[in-house]
């Protein structure tokens, strides 16, 4: 159980690591608080929210593993590397998705209610 408790503040460690240096994060955090007061005032069903929530956990997740990737190539690649740049921009491209799929998902979602 301690061991747990222990690899769980690793993570949220992470999590933290990740919120204090990656703009690209915080303003996906923003977001997310923007998009719950819109999703609260326009009375979502159960299952609108599921799809809110699955669309903010995608962006949030792809760009905790874009850092870890981006840390990685630093650490093993501090000089310049073709291949480097293009593990980074993979990594980026894979953000893009997930945040152009959440974009899909909440014009879906919040365009019916506003027109
Ligand atoms: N070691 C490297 N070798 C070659 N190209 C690199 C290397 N590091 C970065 N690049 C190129 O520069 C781009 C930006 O890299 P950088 O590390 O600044 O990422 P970033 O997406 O701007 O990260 P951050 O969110 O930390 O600002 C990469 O997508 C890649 O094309």
């Amino acid at each position: 159980m301690r061991r747990l408790i222990k690899s769980f503040g690793y993570a949220l460690s992470g999590i933290a690591y990740t919120v204090k240096t990656q703009m690209n994060f915080q303003i996906h955090l923003v977001a997310t608080i923007l998009v719950g007061i819109a999703g609260w005032y326009l009375q979502l069903s159960g299952n609108e929210w599921l799809w809110i929530v699955l669309a903010i956990g995608l962006v949030l997740v792809a760009e905790l593993l874009n850092t870890a990737i981006e840390l990685l190539v630093d650490l093993v690649s501090p000089e310049f590397n073709v291949k480097a740049g293009k593990v980074k921009d993979v990594a980026a491209g894979a953000v893009i998705v997930a945040a152009f799929i959440s974009v899909i998902i909440a014009a879906i979602i919040f365009i019916p209610k506003l027109i």
